[in-house]
């Protein structure tokens, strides 16, 4: 995949922040160098300062430039990494004047996201980014590109190197465009699939280092890879698994939230935030020993508003070994578990993490007292099934009156399915409160047969999405 020369690990590198006034909540110093330790580098020096705005030539000040070339030449580094969005010009032009690379802060990214993208979707999506990053850039040598694809025969007369370029690169642009078409067509079925195997999903999401991918190949007990570096995980990992007391779940790993992630990032890792935006339970990972935690908190909350996403969410504050947290299970106000305290690393608190994960996929159990209509035989076998007959009797006229414990949820859905309407139906404890509870099923004659499952319909309007988005995008 690669379309221009990476940088090997252990490069010589030189980092550049700058306080900018202009922006506000800069970059945090630390998670650059983070950053620039994740890509494999090796930091040489680092320098800072503070401008009011951006220099349009070389972004800092020219007397700043000055001092980044003298600092290239005496520890002959390999590289400048910039811890901010440089225009085109800006990178060619620092270029020129310290005469090494330069990477911006979205080619550090898309750095690392190339190192560490192990499926084949990923590696695509990468691929696709960088080469979106870089035919703004399209004034360097790419004869590289030319060498890839043959280049005798592709150069039109007349036509200049940097436009025989764009074309190569078009090309290679729709390419890897028509086949993550084809990869998130097949992930669409799987999910479709997924859904009326009515297998609950439940997926790690955080900000990167929270320690999502330990507590996943904890549950999982399988070992993929994770590492003390950002970004261990890239692609969205699935995992079918039988949490023990929680039942069956489809597991999914997350790539890490970052602070102030690209634009072009963010498009092309859509398809991640998709698979997120799927899931029945979130599960987000905190790093509670991080001086950061409010702020990444907050950040990962931010983006998961931006796609919209009202999945339940628990918050699983972990590393509480380097915290004096115990183990426990926090409630919200309505009785529900809202947060748990864990260490996936030293596998403290995990059965309070079975346990609020059981109480909220299972919903609040409540107890129903039902009257049965006399030709409900089909739909008390599915009550039996699953097991959540409590008591069963008759009543004087012969009918059938059962307690049933189940979230509400699942029994309007059960009636829906029955095609029975409920005249009313009091939770067991309000009733018993108000009079000897008598509810009646009547037998709805007028709903026409359902053609298609919820769970279709929305594998269809999910797939109809992916196609109008992807067909938008190649105009
Ligand atoms: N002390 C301590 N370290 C932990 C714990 N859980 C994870 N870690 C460490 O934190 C680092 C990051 O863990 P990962 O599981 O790779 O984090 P992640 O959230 O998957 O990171 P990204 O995939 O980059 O988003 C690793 O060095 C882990 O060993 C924990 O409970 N306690
Ligand atoms: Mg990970």
């Amino acid at each position: 995949m690669d379309y221009f020369e990476r940088h090997e690990g252990g490069e010589r590198a030189i980092l550049v922040h700058l306080d900018i006034r202009q922006i506000q909540d800069p970059d945090d110093l630390s998670e650059f160098e983070l950053l620039a330790d994740s890509a494999g580098a090796d930091r040489l020096a680092l320098v800072t300062g503070s401008r009011s705005r951006p220099d349009a030539k070389y972004f800092v000040g020219s007397g700043k430039a000055e001092e980044i070339a003298e600092l290239v030449r005496e520890h002959e580094a390999d590289i400048v990494l910039f811890n901010h969005s440089l225009s085109p010009s800006q990178e060619r032009n620092i270029e020129a004047l310290v005469k090494c690379r330069v990477l911006d802060r979205t080619g550090l990214i898309l750095d690392i996201f190339a190192q560490r993208a192990r499926t084949y979707e990923g590696k695509l999506q990468v691929e696709l980014a960088q080469l979106n990053h870089l035919s703004t850039r399209l004034v360097r040598g790419w004869t590289h590109l030319e060498r890839q694809k043959g280049g005798i025969g592709l150069r039109g007369p007349g036509e200049t190197q940097l436009e025989t370029d764009r074309r190569l690169l078009q090309t290679r642009v729709n390419q890897l465009k028509s086949k993550l078409e084809k990869v998130r067509q097949t992930r669409a079925q799987g999910r479709a699939r997924r859904q009326k195997s009515d297998v609950p999903t439940i997926s790690l999401v955080g900000y990167t280092n929270a320690g999502k991918s330990t507590l996943f190949n904890r549950l999982v007990d399988e070992n993929i890879y994770a590492a003390d570096k950002l970004f261990a995980t890239l692609d969205p990992t699935l995992r079918r698994l039988d949490w023990q007391g929680v039942g069956r779940v489809v597991l999914v790993d997350t790539v890490g939230f970052v602070r102030h992630l690209p634009h072009e990032l963010v498009e092309s890792f859509h398809a991640t935030l998709e698979e997120t935006l799927e899931a029945d339970l979130l599960l987000h990972v905190i790093d509670s020993s991080s001086e950061d935690m409010h702020e990444q908190i907050q950040a990962v909350k931010e983006v998961l508003a931006e796609i919209d996403n009202d999945v339940p969410v628990l918050n699983v504050y972990n590393k509480i070994d380097l915290t004096d947290e115990p183990a426990h299970i926090g409630y919200a106000s309505e009785g529900q578990p809202n947060r748990v305290y864990v260490s996936s690393r030293q596998n403290l608190g995990m059965e309070e993490l079975t346990l609020a994960v059981q109480q909220l996929l299972t919903g609040k159990l409540t107890t129903f007292d039902l009257t049965l209509p006399y030709d409900a035989g089909q739909f008390k076998n599915t009550l039996y099934e699953l097991g959540v007959i409590e008591e069963e009797s008759y009543d004087d006229t012969g009918r059938e009156c059962l307690t049933i414990r189940l979230p509400s949820d699942r029994l309007r859905q059960l009636l829906g399915q029955a095609n029975l309407k409920p005249i009313d139906v009091l939770p067991l404890a309000q009733a018993t409160l108000l009079m000897p509870v008598l509810e009646e099923f009547e037998k709805v004659d007028d709903v026409e047969e359902p053609t298609m499952t919820e769970a279709e319909e929305k594998a269809f309007d999910e797939f109809d999405a992916l196609h109008s988005e992807t067909a938008d995008s190649e105009k």
